[in-house]
């Protein structure tokens, strides 16, 4: 199973919550889960999608980005979304510069660490501006880090990066203008997978990680309230968190409620 580097907290909370218990020693990528026959790789995000994908690992978490960049998509199935590692793929531009729309960018120079997506998305860009044949192309420029540096170095004339909060676009002193696609960490398997003795492990192990991924999303709610209140409580609207509460619905907590518990859910063992 590979995982990668970004987001390596989130990874390792996952990996323990799913009881899977290893020791990395020092410097290495490799070791071996104390509690199942399963080796575990510590791979950079854009090897892993290829890695699983050709059948040499059997699961692997990664972005979503980096499997559409690897151009691995028909080669992983994407099992499960695990609600961390969000973040968008977008066109962005100087703030105070001259070019302000996509139109305006076409022909012109980007540079990114995503040059198959951005590839892709300036084909169609340029197409609709007419820029066919002979007629210079929009230029992309790989680069592996860094990127937001590349228009005030004079380099580029729009980047294509990745936003998580904005503070380094913002930094920057960038704006975006388009976005190529939302992203997040996902479980992936081999959709050609090579071990078939393996598969009941896969699912369980998936099945673990579906586990504290849905274990996190909801709390148990205990409380006791006044069988008079009980009985005229009205039904309150839908809130935001409706998982949160049993039917009845959280006024009838907030209202008549007297003691209140809230448990988190854990899938650790025991
Ligand atoms: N700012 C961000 N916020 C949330 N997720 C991000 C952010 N930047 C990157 N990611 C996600 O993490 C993935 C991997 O990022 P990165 O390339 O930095 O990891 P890595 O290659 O495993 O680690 P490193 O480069 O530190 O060795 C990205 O493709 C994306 O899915
Ligand atoms: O919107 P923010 O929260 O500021 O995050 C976005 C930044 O995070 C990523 O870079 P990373 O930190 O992986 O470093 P890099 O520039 O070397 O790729 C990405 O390439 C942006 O630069």
């Amino acid at each position: 199973m590979a995982v990668y580097c970004r987001l390596h907290e989130r990874c390792l909370e996952l990996l323990s919550g799913a009881d899977i218990l290893f020791r990395r020693p020092n410097r290495l990528d490799v070791c071996l889960v104390q509690n199942h026959p399963i080796a575990l790789v510590f791979l950079p995000a854009s090897d892993i999608p290829s890695f699983v994908g050709k059948g040499n690992v059997d699961l692997g978490i990664t972005g979503h980005d980096v499997i559409l960049e690897s151009q691995m998509e028909s080669f992983v199935t994407e099992s499960l979304r695990l609600g961390f590692g969000k973040c968008a793929l977008q066109v962005q531009v100087p703030e105070a510069g001259s070019v302000q729309s996509l139109d305006e960018l076409a022909g012109k120079r980007i540079v990114t660490s995503f040059e198959v997506l951005a590839g892709r998305f300036f084909a169609e860009v340029d197409t609709r501006a007419g820029l066919t044949g002979d007629v210079r192309h929009t230029s992309i420029e790989y680069v592996g880090g860094s990127v937001e540096a590349a228009c005030a170095l004079g380099l580029a004339d729009g980047i294509v990066d990745l936003v998580e909060s904005g503070e380094t676009m913002r930094a920057a002193g960038l704006r975006p203008i388009a976005t190529l696609l939302e992203s997040e960490a996902v479980l992936i398997r081999s959709s050609t997978p090579k071990h078939a003795h393996l598969a009941p492990l896969i699912d369980k192990i998936t099945a673990r990680i579906a586990g504290v991924i849905a274990a996190r999303k909801y709390v148990i709610c205990q409380y006791n309230v006044l069988r008079a209140k009980l009985q005229t409580q009205r039904r309150s609207p839908r809130t935001a968190r409706p998982d949160y509460f049993p039917p009845g619905g959280p006024g009838l907590v907030s209202v008549g409620a007297e003691d209140i518990l809230i448990f988190n859910l854990d899938n650790s063992r025991v």
